[in-house]
């Protein structure tokens, strides 16, 4: 991709030991390290430290200083990195990347607020994202990003144009159809109505569609997300044993239509003791990372119960994105393995055929 000797501005700088540096950097996004055809540039500075410039298939960037100190270690020398963030295009489906499905196997988990804090978080890594809402049986993203209200626009009377949250592109299945209809739906119903929602909003072009689903493991959620041509699944549970099961359906209901799982996360995970700091796993440990093993899939976060969270959320405020807090690291962190698991699976999971019937 790039030819070495293009690699370095100044020939005094020894390039094998920054190469060597960069390729045993190892954390959980970056598990086989930083490949040299991602180096776009080296520079010997003048003060004696190096620029690397990077390109990243995935979005990573607020690891960036942790590789900064790494190399440094490594190399004896001050070292600033730059990363430039370029998704490969998996022509899955338009100008979109990579659609990720946010799921769960029962309701009032934390599905939505993870999905938008996971979207604030990948934006946050340097991403392009989108979410869209297609929880039909209570859509509320436009809650969550301070949309209620907001009205669906047209500029040309074909395409909807997506609501604009802080950079974060938003459609959502409740700005179309009224909550009550959902109790009468079906599978192929949802599944239209969310196709229309992908094919008529003029996304432009995505690193990530974050979908936030139904919740639950019924034939509504099955044909949807058989339908959506998605790179994979993250499914959102609570440390208790029900809802674990549920979780376990969700892995199974993945498996049958071919969409990778590349995560769990557990919600209410954990509170931390406001006098000791210590966390108090109020609803049992291990539970998810238990799942998590049986089924070989990361565990992408553990998330701790906390106000913060909920009044983020009553304000249409997204943690995920905000640097000043302890709970957007665990969000953005999640991120990053979320975003690099999706590049690195590379798997083929084009949808299989499901015959649903209304019987
Ligand atoms: N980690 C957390 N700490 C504190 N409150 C949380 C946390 N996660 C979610 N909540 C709160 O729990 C409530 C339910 O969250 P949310 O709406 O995201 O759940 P859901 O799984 O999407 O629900 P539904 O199944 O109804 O769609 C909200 O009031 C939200 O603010």
């Amino acid at each position: 991709m790039f030819g070495l000797s293009k690699l370095f501005s100044r020939k005094s700088v020894h390039k094998q030991p920054i190469i060597t540096a960069l390729s045993l950097y190892r954390s959980a996004a970056f598990p086989i390290g930083i490949d040299e055809k991602l180096i776009a540039s080296i520079t010997d500075n003048v003060d004696k430290s190096i620029t690397i410039a990077i390109t990243l298939p995935f979005a990573a960037s607020t690891e960036m200083g942790e590789l900064e100190s790494f190399v440094a270690e490594q190399i004896k020398r001050p070292v600033t990195i730059v990363a430039t963030i370029n998704v490969p295009a998996t022509n899955k489906f338009k100008k979109i990347k990579h659609i990720v499905l946010i799921a769960s196997g029962k309701g009032g988990v934390g599905k939505s607020t993870t999905a938008v804090n996971l979207a604030g978080a990948l934006q946050q890594e340097g991403a392009k994202v989108g979410i869209l809402d297609a929880d039909i049986y209570g859509p509320s993203i436009p809650m969550l990003l301070g949309l209620v209200g907001a009205e669906p626009k047209s500029a040309d009377n074909k395409q909807l144009l997506p609501f604009d949250a802080n950079g974060i592109k938003a459609q959502s299945i409740g700005f179309l159809v009224p909550s009550d209809d959902a109790t009468v739906w079906r599978g192929p119903m949802a599944s239209n109505a969310l196709n229309q929602l992908l094919t008529e909003t003029d996304w432009g072009e995505l690193d990530y569609l974050v979908v936030d689903m139904p919740p639950g493991t019924g034939d509504i959620q099955l044909t949807m997300s058989q339908k959506v041509p998605a790179s994979g699944a993250v499914i959102v549970t609570t440390p208790q044993d029900l809802a674990l099961a549920d979780a376990q359906k969700g892995i199974a209901m993945f498996n049958k239509v071919n969409v990778p799982v590349v995560g769990l996360i557990e919600n209410m995970s954990h509170f931390i003791c406001g006098h000791c700091g210590e966390p108090n796993y109020v609803f049992g440990k291990d539970g998810a990372i238990t799942l998590a093993t049986r089924y070989g899939v990361p565990v992408l976060a553990n998330i701790p119960l906390a106000t913060d969270i909920r009044e983020y959320s009553e304000q249409g405020q997204l943690i995920g994105k905000d640097n000043n807090s302890a709970i957007s690291l665990i969000y953005q962190a999640a991120a990053r393995v979320l975003a690099s698991s999706l590049y690195y699976q590379q798997a083929d999971h084009s949808s299989v055929e499901i015959v649903i019937t209304d019987d």
